[in-house]
């Protein structure tokens, strides 16, 4: 299905691509007046902010970085980029072509063509908060369901920075533009039981919606924080299910680009589910096929340049500036395996380059001698700086032929990571089919008594008032976004097939 159907369905009724504006009412849950963005707010709010007033002023691109312990934000452009040569180029429209900012339609026209609408959803509670603005628990007025509503503020993506004087802003925008897209596009794209899914987006005036599945057992960052470290059967069982869900995205030409905790949610049975798909590229190679068009295996998708991701999970040669491949996830699972297993990542710093700069001076990654023979051999060939020494896990995979044997611990050659010693007791054909996320518990059962109170996220969050921006140094999102700018987002809404909403309901 073509991912852009709706909006241009829609676009067709209007006159000269123009649709009705949508009245102010129709604003966010947050009871924002109407066209106002809350900066001071959303700085002082953000828990992920640890850090001083140049990063405050540009939340959309900063390193936000750790505040309350580990809680780590993504970085976006803020670090030197090298164009990718394959990059897919958003077409930014001219000013003549749409001088009203009206790209969405009125949630009457929206509704009367299948779409969703945000009156349709009743907002319970806050569940978490990014870069681009808040994850909501919301419930369908119409089913009663609950789902986790991702909103992305319109303007947080469009503006620059103010002190930003580049010649690049322009290319700078068009990646962020990017970015928002892909989460869409490669989620709507995508059933594996370890990765969430996508039901509907839909966007108005001011905010982006993804409306997701609610995963209701919170981050393995939370249950981290409260068991402090992880035993090596838990750590091997969630690094089954996310070598899982990482094989599956590299089938497709995805590279996942953003593994960390705070990424890795837990099901109401226990299991992982990957979230956050904004830092996610999917190769240009396969990117005009059809999903199913899978690369051959073990094939590299694209060579990728930019610099992105959270730098304590990057791998060296991202941090680098070099060019990579999706090798980097693996590097990024080793990371976090070694955070679950000892709480903290192997490198971490303030910033890339110091955390590059210890990766370069150490041999190999400091690996604790208490760990057993079989997780130092695991993590070791995960962690290797070097891409070319390092485990290619996407070829060392195999589920065909016979049962591969089993590695015994210690053994450095494997000729496949399922056979590894430290996965022994996982069953990787019934993971893979999903047997195991349907039919059993993980190894941390998330204590749930009623799912709409969201008792495994963070009070931080769930306290925080739904209407909590407050009217202080707000900055009028009109003089904010340009004539036209609003039509870069046309295509963003979507409603998932009626056979997969059966699916997963
Ligand atoms: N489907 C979901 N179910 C439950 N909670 C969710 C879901 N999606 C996101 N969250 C919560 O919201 C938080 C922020 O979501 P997400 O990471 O997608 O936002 P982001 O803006 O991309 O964040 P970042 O700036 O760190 O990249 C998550 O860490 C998680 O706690």
């Amino acid at each position: 299905m073509s991912i852009f159907s709706f909006d241009e369905e829609i676009g067709k009724l209007t006159v000269n691509g123009s649709c009705a504006v949508i009245d102010s009412e129709d604003d966010g849950f947050e009871q924002e007046n109407s066209g106002v963005l809350w900066h001071k707010n959303l700085l002082s709010e953000n828990p992920r902010s640890e850090i001083g007033s140049s990063h405050l002023a540009a939340p959309s691109s900063s390193p936000l970085n750790i505040v309350n312990g580990r809680r780590r934000s993504s970085v976006y452009d803020k670090m030197s980029v090298v164009t990718p040569p394959n990059t897919r180029r958003l077409m930014l429209p001219s000013n003549e072509a749409n001088s009203d900012n009206s790209s969405f339609c009125s949630p009457s026209t929206l509704k009367k063509h299948g779409l969703r609408v945000l009156e349709d959803f009743r907002p319970i509670r806050v569940l978490g908060r990014g870069a681009y603005g808040k994850v909501l628990l919301v419930k369908d007025s119409h089913t009663s369901r609950l789902y986790a509503m991702k909103q992305l503020k319109k303007a947080e993506i469009l503006i620059h920075e103010e002190s930003d004087t580049s010649p690049n802003k322009e290319e700078a925008l068009e990646k962020r533009l990017e970015r928002t897209f892909a989460e869409r596009t490669i989620l709507s794209e995508l059933e594996h039981p370890n990765i969430v899914k996508l039901f509907y987006t839909f966007h108005d005036h001011h905010k982006l919606y993804l409306v997701l599945q609610f995963i209701p057992g919170g981050e393995l960052f939370y249950h981290l924080k409260e068991q402090g470290v992880l035993d090596e059967d838990t750590v091997t069982f969630y690094a089954a299910e996310i070598s899982s869900a990482l094989k599956f995205l590299h089938s497709k030409g995805i590279v996942y680009r953003d593994l960390k905790p705070e990424n890795c949610l837990l099901d109401e049975r226990g299991h992982l589910v990957l979230t956050d798909f904004g830092l996610s590229k999917k190769s240009a190679k396969n990117s005009n096929t059809a999903t199913d068009n899978l690369l051959n295996p073990g094939e590299a998708v694209d060579t990728l340049y930019s610099i992105i991701g959270t730098p304590e999970y990057c791998a060296p040669e991202i941090l680098e500036g070099k060019p990579y491949t999706q090798n980097c996830d693996w590097y990024s699972l080793g990371c976090l395996v070694y955070d679950m297993l000892t709480g903290k990542p192997p490198y971490t710093g303030v910033n890339h380059k110091v955390i590059l700069n210890k990766i370069m001076k150490d041999k190999t990654p400091k690996i604790p001698t208490y760990f057993s023979e079989g997780m130092k051999d695991f993590l070791g060939s995960l962690l290797k700086k070097d891409v070319t020494k390092r485990w290619d896990v996407d070829r060392l995979w195999n589920t065909d032929g016979p049962k591969p044997k089993k590695k015994k611990a210690g053994q450095a050659k494997t000729t496949s990571f399922q056979s590894h010693f430290v996965f022994r007791k996982i069953d990787w054909a019934k993971l893979e089919t999903g047997e195991v996320q349907k039919c059993t518990t993980g190894p941390i059962l998330p204590i749930i008594t009623n799912w709409e109170l969201a008792e495994n996220f963070d009070t931080e969050f769930t306290e925080m008032r739904l209407d909590s921006e407050t009217e202080n140094n707000c900055i009028n999102i009109q003089r904010l976004i340009r004539p036209g700018d609003a039509q870069v987002f046309q295509g963003f809404s979507y409603v998932a097939s009626t056979s997969y909403l059966e699916r997963h309901f």
